[in-house]
């Protein structure tokens, strides 16, 4: 059974799946302090959260069944994204589900803003009936910048039009193309500081985009601009903000976010006559609560059942298209790995060369290649090891990675290969394909064609090609209470090297093996297990 712990208000509607599926437990239990969250961690094998719970290194060192810690929402700046993927968990967020409730929430701020309707509200139902105070301005025919041309960037310029507004948007990944295509006019910041009556950010938090708009931005500025900022407090310096506007620079700011959530009570946005502001309300309807969680439970779901899975926050994304090509392999991979980890036996890799060919040669294959360098790890570092970690694991011991492609493969429509090498300038090399109709096969191993299931107990025997040894194995094993279920030999040339690969019943006892190689002739037996 696993265990799930949501530990923010999220809603109840949207994780009604998990909490019926028959496999899993869900239990809520929000506002705990890190110690608190800390204390308990360790017995789930899922985190849900919104914005508020910090999921901290410490909180991912204390969780050693968590698989999965989901997002229900876009931001995760409140988890530690490194951690994480150093621990194998991953992080999974719903990225579409609160896009249009931010947009809405956005275009309330923008126009909030605009009529100074929070300010107008107060001094009313305070008794003053003040007409005077509150002259506002029109949007329409006047230009909003946008800041970040992403899911709600795109839906507030698509709605800005409809106000009549000219838009001018930035954002390092929006090509004239798209830029025509949604009706808006490409900037540069610069353009945007200088020209825009409105500006609006829909940009993560990074190091790039801290502090984008502060003190040198302010001092080009437009006079009278009003700044929305329903994205990330930081995105623009807040203390520089406050100047601009005490200096008549910007005529006034809506902001949904802060650098520190929650502000302090002195902070001087609160109170200001000038500047608006809302609780991180963003994402706050009925609709966008249930989308998220609903798509964050889905996928807890789908990590929990080891079943692919998207959005996944510290893994690349893959297209579906691509998915539903590479999700057959993903076993036959894993278990490649494994097969040339256990014939290296005894020696470090310095590198695990992949070969795709045939089917998958045109195709982008990371998530695949993750699936075998977790098998080939996870022989050594065991459950530690998953697709998550895999690569940062890899890199930390100085395994190199290396892939190559080949439209041809010998004759398979297609042929996974992955070779080992190691630092004594050895190679292990273990082929495999999907045969249609017989499923997975295991075609090559080093340079000897074979043809075997890659699946339970095998036994991997190395010998000279000299009469009379398959015989001396099948007693010996026979003796010893090992059933062969199937045998094949591989040779090159006759008399020369060979090998055998025995498929037995059950796992066979290191002292079994070590007779085996007592036998004249044979050189190493080496047991290889494949769940
Ligand atoms: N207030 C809320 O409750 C709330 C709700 C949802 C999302 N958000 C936040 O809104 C922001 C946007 O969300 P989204 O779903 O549109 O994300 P998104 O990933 O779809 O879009 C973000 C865009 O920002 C662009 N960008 C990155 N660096 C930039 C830079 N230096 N200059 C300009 N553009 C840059 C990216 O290229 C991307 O297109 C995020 O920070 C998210 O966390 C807030
Ligand atoms: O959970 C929330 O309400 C915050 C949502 C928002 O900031 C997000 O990034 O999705």
């Amino acid at each position: 059974m696993f265990k799930v712990l949501v530990s923010d208000p999220i809603s109840d509607l949207g994780i009604q799946q998990l909490v019926d599926a028959p496999d899993v437990t869900v239990e809520k239990n929000t506002g705990l302090s890190e110690d608190e969250l800390a204390a308990i961690i360790g017995d789930y094998d899922a985190l849900l959260v919104r914005s508020q719970t910090r999921v901290t290194e410490k909180i991912m060192a204390a969780g050693t069944r968590l698989k999965v810690v989901g997002r229900a929402g876009v931001g995760v700046d409140n988890i530690d994204l490194e951690a994480a993927t150093q621990r194998g968990i991953i992080v999974i967020n719903a990225p579409d589900g609160n896009t249009i409730t931010t947009c809405e929430h956005t275009f309330a701020m923008m126009m909030a803003l605009a009529r100074h309707i929070p300010q107008a509200y107060a001094k009313t139902i305070g008794g003053t009936w003040d007409r005077k105070s509150f002259l506002g301005v029109e949007l329409r025919n006047k230009t909003l910048g946008v800041l970040g041309m992403g899911r709600i960037g795109s839906e507030v310029a698509k709605r800005a039009k409809a106000f009549g507004m000219n838009i001018l948007a930035f954002d390092p990944f929006l090509t004239q193309e798209r830029a025509e295509k949604l009706e808006v006019k490409l900037a540069t910041v610069d353009d945007i500081i200088r020209n825009a009556d409105f500006m609006t950010v829909h940009t993560p938090l990074t190091p790039e985009t801290r502090h984008m708009i502060s003190r040198p931005q302010f001092e080009v500025m437009k006079k009278g601009m009003r700044i929305i900022n329903c994205a990330r407090g930081g995105v623009i310096d807040e203390m520089a903000l406050v100047e601009a506007i005490d200096e008549g620079i910007v005529a006034g700011a809506a902001f949904d976010v802060f650098e520190s959530e929650p502000p302090q009570q002195d902070h001087p946005f609160l109170n200001h006559p000038k500047i608006i502001v809302t609780p991180h309300l963003g994402a706050s309807t009925i609709e966008a609560q249930e989308n998220v969680a609903i798509d964050v439970s889905e996928e807890v779901l789908h990590i929990l059942r080891d079943e692919p899975f998207k959005n996944a926050v510290n893994m690349p994304p893959v297209a579906p298209s691509i998915m539903s090509r590479l999700q057959p392999y993903f076993s036959l991979g894993e278990k490649l790995g494994s097969f040339a980890a256990q014939i290296t036996k005894n020696q470090a890799i310095h590198e695990i060369h992949v070969d795709y060919a045939g089917d998958l040669s045109d195709i982008d294959t990371l998530p695949l290649t993750r699936y075998i360098v977790k098998g080939v790890l996870a022989h050594h570092l065991g459950s530690e090891v998953n697709i998550v970690n895999c690569m940062h694991l890899a890199k930390n011991r100085e395994v190199n990675v290396a892939v190559s492609t080949a439209p041809k493969s010998k004759g398979f429509t297609n042929l996974l290969t992955v070779t080992l090498k190691t630092s004594e300038n050895e190679e292990r090399l273990v082929a495999g394909t999907l045969l249609n109709g017989y499923g997975e096969r295991i075609v090559q191993l080093n340079k000897f064609p074979v043809d075997i299931a890659p699946e339970g107990h095998q036994i991997l025997i190395s010998h000279n090609d000299k009469p009379g040894i398959i015989g001396q194995v099948g007693t010996l094993l026979g003796k010893n209470d090992v059933n062969i279920a199937s045998m094949q030999v591989g040779r090159k040339i006759i008399g020369g090297e060979a090998i055998m690969i025995l498929t037995v019943d059950k796992g066979v006892q290191k002292e079994v093996l070590n007779e085996l190689t007592t036998i004249p002739e044979l050189n190493s037996a080496v047991e290889i297990v494949l769940s």
